[in-house]
């Protein structure tokens, strides 16, 4: 576990909650269920998806670092060529976090300038790559996991996405392990059952803790 960082009274602010968690372990359901609490949801696989689709701010330096290869027909970044690139070489994936990750943390800063200035009470910052990534440590005052097993991603993510079992082993395979994820957590929900009433009741506990 991670210590607790309390901030003083006089730099006290709106709680921010990041939630993280390996593919389909229910981090964005949990934080679907949060925001029902009145907590504001800001998803940076959605800001990451939208600084990307065409005439997104990451797109002029994309195209002229990988050139067109990585452009889709609408002008946006072409998924499915950046996955496998991503996946085969890394020098490339780390050129591609460079620019498209900057742009992700100035939205998501932007997004919380918001929710804070229209007096949310609690932010919830749903990030996939949160222990993979350590841009995001000091601007969290707690870090939520959402942990299951590898059986359970590969259902869920099988029913979802209809990928092949191979290409969902290889996703898990390239984030953090669970005991590492575990490991940078304040608090953990284990979500292995197929039960959203469950799950449901987990989120009001952590809502609760937050005086929602
Ligand atoms: N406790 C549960 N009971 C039933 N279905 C669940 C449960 N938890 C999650 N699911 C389902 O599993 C799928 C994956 O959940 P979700 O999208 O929240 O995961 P995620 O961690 O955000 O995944 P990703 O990283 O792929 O975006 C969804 O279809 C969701 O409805």
């Amino acid at each position: 576990m991670s210590t607790l960082q309390t901030p003083s009274p006089s730099h006290w602010r709106i709680p921010r909650l990041g939630v993280t968690g390996g593919i389909g372990s229910g981090k964005s359901t949990v934080a679907a269920m949060l925001a029902a609490h009145g907590a504001t949801h800001i998803d940076a696989d959605q800001i990451a998806r939208s600084v990307t689709a065409a005439g997104g701010t990451a797109m002029a330096q994309i195209a002229q670092v990988f050139g067109s290869e990585l452009i889709d027909d609408s002008g946006g970044l072409h998924r499915e060529r950046m996955r496998a690139l991503a996946f085969g070489d890394a020098l490339a994936r780390q050129r591609l976090e460079a620019i498209v990750h900057p742009l992700v943390g100035q939205a998501t800063a932007q997004r919380v300038l918001q929710a804070e200035q229209a007096g949310a009470p609690l932010i919830v910052l749903d990030i996939p790559l949160l222990v993979e990534s350590n841009r995001w440590n000091r601007q969290l005052d707690r870090v939520l996991v959402v942990d299951c097993s590898e059986a359970t991603q590969l259902a869920r993510v099988t029913l979802r996405n209809k990928l092949p079992p191979d290409a969902i082993a290889r996703i898990i395979a390239a984030q953090a392990s669970r005991s590492a994820r575990r490991a940078a957590a304040d608090m953990i929900i284990y979500n292995d059952a197929q039960d959203l009433g469950l799950l449901r009741a987990q989120a009001a506990q952590i809502a609760a803790l937050f005086g929602l």
